[in-house]
């Protein structure tokens, strides 16, 4: 049977029942949607039909147009005809759609072209287009206001956030709830009722009984474009569709059903949306990984882990394991510290319960899978090891001793170390093949990213159940090389360094800051940044990257500074801000002797900052960026260059909008990118930092021949 199709069954009862089948979730294909105009004029044309039953094949309605679509050189035709909404709607046969699973995106405007929806408890319903950098294309801005108001509609399109179906049956989007062994004959039922004149057959598209009145829904789109302004103010997409739900509610459907194509038209041609529809396959790709995931292995199962250390991020490690189902060992040196860090587990399940993302009955069966040790005697039983304790070198290496004899010999032994060669780590047992870093990001049960560092001795099998284990405690796992910083930490080495050369050029920290956060998007500036993480930390972790990568590194004195005046950040109240008792960042006068010294230590006085904008800004700051990860791409670090995106986005907060950090080089070229390295390379030789800027050999070769980045050194990148 085709793979993209629309079965067609008629029931002794006279009902058409319309199959969407396109797995794995129904995904709206043209194909499936040329089927369905078919099957629709079949239906309508069919003498033994009276009414029409629209189901999706496995459970599943349809997760909405197929994304894959919008990801090809020559994006959907929009012009092409879309009747068979209308044909659902306003057709000579009445439709209800039957929905369990899912109804997102195209396929709940699809249901909600139905003229009755009909779904299983916990259904999934939503318009996640704004995700994708478009909006709803097939009528979602105009049904869904009217089958459940403006403001709901609004909120639900804005925020792209499914409902559940019981809340869609109080909200009006629902018709009747139903167990899955009902729902056919349910919808059916229902089908033959407004055939024969016993329901009302109402047209979503021309209600307006649920619509706020004229007044408060022009105030209601004003606020909405507002917040839309001020929260998003780089996307464009979410204004068009506000604009295009005004139409319809100031002229009616029909005129808003215009207004919505044009829009939609228009948003995918904007460069945010090849950026999200890039980043949407790019996240669920990193979990493909060459030479691992298609070596023919099967992934062992973690059952039972320990996790070394009940410290911040042990504590988070412990806590994302135990919801994800797994049981957890957390060892500790006394119990003083044990007794701490089951308590940071328990904080952290409070916080979810108090957030209502959980209730207090799972998270004290949670709880139940957690227990604390102060020995390796139960280690023989852990399928996994996560070491979470102080970065101290020798004290890792003999930890891993003590765990290989301690576990079994199938046991994995991984290290959260951030700033440790993982090789270096395992130097003192017998077994590398079993050693893999598990980089987790702070905190580590909220951040979405999982750096899985390997060595070239750690074996594949280990690799894949390491990506399993990433998987099901719902992280987002990257597995990368091991190098100084791994990918995230280390393309990012350069992005404080070169903000800290423009502050010694002479420009203001406060102004560096908002053109990063503000004009660029990231959710705050390297200085910001500086002052939450500690410049301790950022001077600690700094020295790994002037060692190992001397010939392209700046060294910012300012940090050094601030270290030797306990400045560190949020944690002392100041740094490159002051903090109040609420810890509220503004801008310090006290800064300025620092800055002033810094400057004159630095050896740039007297050379002209080669920036006057905030784009010059961005560009100083992120292409070196960009080239550090080209360097990375180039050594093979990563699999493919899309993880790198996924990891800069999921880790560093890099806009999704922009599409990941070497997306977004392709989109603004190669070839302005490796220009302007050059051109500073130039400016600051006589600063002996034009190794700062050289462009790499990667960057360089693509720059000059032309091709994208993310196309990858290797056979060409699937993304
Ligand atoms: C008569 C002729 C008509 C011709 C018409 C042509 C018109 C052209 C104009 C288009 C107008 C479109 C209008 C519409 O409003 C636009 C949309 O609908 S955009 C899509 C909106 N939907 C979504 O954003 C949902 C995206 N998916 C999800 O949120 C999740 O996948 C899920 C459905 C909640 C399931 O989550 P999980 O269980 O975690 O699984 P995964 O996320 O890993 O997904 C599994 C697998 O499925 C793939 N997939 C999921 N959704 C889609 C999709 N919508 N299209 C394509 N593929 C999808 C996903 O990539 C995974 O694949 P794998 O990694 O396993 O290969």
């Amino acid at each position: 049977m085709p793979t993209r199709t629309v079965t067609y069954d008629v029931t002794p009862e006279g009902v058409a029942v319309l199959t969407l089948t396109h797995p794995p979730v129904n995904a709206l294909h043209p194909e499936v949607l040329q089927a369905l105009f078919r099957a629709l004029r079949q239906a309508h044309a069919d003498a033994n039909v009276k009414a029409i039953v629209l189901v999706g094949a496995k459970d599943r309605f349809s997760a909405g147009f197929d994304v894959s679509e919008f990801a090809k050189a020559q994006p959907p035709d929009t012009t092409i005809n879309q009747h068979f909404c209308e044909l659902l709607e306003s057709g000579p046969k009445p439709s209800v759609a039957a929905v369990s699973g899912m109804a997102l995106g195209g396929g709940l405007e699809v249901a909600m072209a139905c003229n009755a929806r009909i779904a299983t408890p916990g259904a999934q319903l939503g318009l996640p287009e704004l995700t994708l950098g478009i909006l709803p294309g097939f009528g979602g801005t105009q049904r869904l206001p009217r089958l459940v108001g403006l403001q709901k509609g609004v909120q639900m399109i804005l925020t792209s956030k499914p409902i559940k179906s019981q809340e869609g049956l109080k909200a009006g989007l629902v018709d009747a709830v139903v167990e899955p062994g009902k729902l056919l004959q349910t919808a059916k039922q229902w089908a033959l009722d407004i055939a024969a004149g016993l329901r009302h057959r109402p047209f979503s598209l021309f209600r307006t009984n649920r619509l706020e009145p004229l007044g408060e829904a022009s105030m209601i789109l004003d606020f909405a474009t507002a917040q839309a302004e001020k929260r998003a103010a780089h996307l464009v997409h979410p204004l068009l569709c506000l604009d295009a739900i005004r139409t319809g509610v100031q002229s009616g459907g029909l005129a808003g059903l215009k207004a919505e194509n044009a829009a939609f038209s228009k948003a995918q041609t904007l460069d945010q949306h090849k950026a999200l529809v890039h980043i949407f396959f790019a996240q669920r790709s990193t979990k493909r990984v060459k030479g691992i995931t298609d070596a023919g292995l099967k992934p062992r199962s973690m059952k039972k882990i320990a996790v070394l250390g009940g410290g911040l991020m042990g504590s988070g490690i412990a806590t994302a394991s135990i919801l994800a189902g797994i049981d957890v060992l957390l060892k500790e040196i006394n119990q003083k510290f044990l007794d701490a860090g089951v308590g940071r587990v328990k904080a952290n399940l409070a916080s979810r319960v108090k957030k209502g993302s959980m209730t207090q009955q799972a998270a004290d069966s949670a709880l139940q899978r957690l227990k604390g040790t102060l020995d390796y005697n139960d280690f023989k039983s852990v399928d996994l090891v996560i070491e979470a304790a102080v970065e101290n070198v020798k004290l890792k290496q003999q930890i891993f001793a003590d765990l290989e004899k301690a576990c079994s010999p199938h046991t994995i032994l991984s290290t959260n170390t951030s700033t440790i060669d993982i090789s270096v780590v395992g130097a003192k047992t017998s077994c590398p093949d079993r050693i893999i870093g598990a980089h987790f990001f702070s905190p580590a049960h909220i951040m979405p990213l999982l750096e899985i560092v390997r060595t070239d001795k750690t074996s594949k099998q280990v690799v894949l159940d390491t990506l399993e284990y990433g998987s099901k405690i719902k992280k987002t796992p990257v597995v990368v090389g091991n190098c100084t910083g791994f990918a995230v930490n280390r393309v990012f080495f350069p992005y404080t360094q070169a903000a800290c050369m423009l502050l010694d050029l002479g420009l203001d920290p406060y102004t560096i800051d908002k053109a990063i956060a503000l004009a660029f998007g990231m959710p705050m500036g390297p200085f910001r940044l500086s002052d939450l993480v500690g410049a301790d930390i950022g001077m600690h972790v700094g020295k790994n990257f002037i060692e190992s990568f001397p010939e392209r590194v700046y060294t910012p004195h300012i940090i050094l500074a601030l270290n030797e005046q306990k400045r560190l950040g949020e944690k002392t109240g100041s740094g490159f801000y002051k903090f109040d008792a609420k810890r509220k960042a503004s801008p310090d006068a006290e800064l300025k002797p620092l800055l002033e010294a810094s400057r004159k230590a630095s050896g740039l006085a007297g050379i002209k900052p080669p920036v006057s904008s905030p784009q010059d800004i961005i560009e100083f700051i992120f292409f070196p960026v960009v080239n550090e990860g080209c360097r990375v791409i180039a050594e093979g670090i990563v699999d493919k260059p899309a993880d790198l995106d996924v990891a800069t986005v999921l880790a560093m907060g890099f806009p999704a909008y922009r599409g990941g950090l070497i997306k977004w080089a392709d989109l603004i070229g190669p070839k302005h990118v490796a220009g302007r390295l050059n051109a500073w390379a130039k400016h600051f030789e006589g600063a002996k930092l034009a190794g700062f800027f050289k462009p790499c050999d990667y960057l360089a070769k693509v720059a000059q021949e032309g091709g994208s980045l993310g196309a990858g050194v290797g056979p060409k990148s699937s993304l």
